[in-house]
């Protein structure tokens, strides 16, 4: 099980939990990533941990201004790039460019969805993995593993349906060890989760208890 923290725009320190998630990374074996806003992406690609952008555009260089480029993210220490969050919608044919921009730039990409279907749309343009999201369980305290396991069952279908190749990850609401347990059991292959750690008073005693679900 991969563990994906989306620090989002929290108003953590990006380096304390980047710090965390490396150590706890390196003493359980578990595979952790952070993904900063991407002005603190080369900070937090510094300490070690792996390093994920929210978000990149589909263009190259060019007279594209505000644009976050894929190019860009991975130049600073970035590995992988979320795509679609929930929290960041894009047009089907701008989820496709940015795929094609982080397939560029040599970056592993999770597309988020919000259901089933769109997890088949999203897997449909080839990324490494897809990640359903019920917004409505985004940011809770109850995961999206135990308030609806039928999503994240039906999500892997669709995905499998289309392209096997496509690993499927949950998230919502996603806070501690039996969790992820209970998210592997469902046949997701990593989680999403980001209120959990990023809010947290103590990020690398949350990080400890969800490696213990892996
Ligand atoms: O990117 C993370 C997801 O939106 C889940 O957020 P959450 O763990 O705060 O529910």
């Amino acid at each position: 099980m991969f563990i994906l923290v989306n620090l989002k725009a929290y108003p953590c320190d990006p380096i304390e939990v980047a710090t965390a998630a490396r150590d706890v990374a390196e003493a359980s074996g578990a595979r952790i990533a952070v993904s900063p806003q991407a002005a603190d992406v080369a900070r937090v690609a510094d300490t070690g941990v792996e390093t994920w952008a929210q978000h990149v555009s589909p263009n190259a260089h060019g007279s594209h201004t505000g644009s976050t480029l894929a190019e860009a993210v991975a130049d600073n220490g970035a590995e992988g790039t979320l795509v679609n969050h929930s929290e960041n919608r894009l047009k089907l044919a701008d989820v496709d460019g940015s795929v094609r921009a982080a397939e560029r730039a040599d970056l592993e990409t999770i597309v988020c969805a919000n259901n089933p279907a769109q997890v088949g749309a999203a897997a449909a343009l080839g990324p490494d993995a897809v990640a359903v999201e019920p917004p409505e369980l985004i940011g809770g305290d109850v995961s999206v593993a135990t308030a609806d396991p039928g999503i994240v069952e039906d999500a892997v279908a669709a995905a499998e349906a289309v392209d096997p190749a496509v690993d499927v990850f949950c998230g919502a609401g996603v806070s501690t060890g039996e969790d992820v347990s209970t998210a592997g059991d469902l046949g997701a292959a990593g989680v999403l989760l980001a209120s959990g750690v990023a809010k947290a008073d103590d990020p690398e005693a949350v990080l400890e208890d969800l490696v213990s679900g892996i």
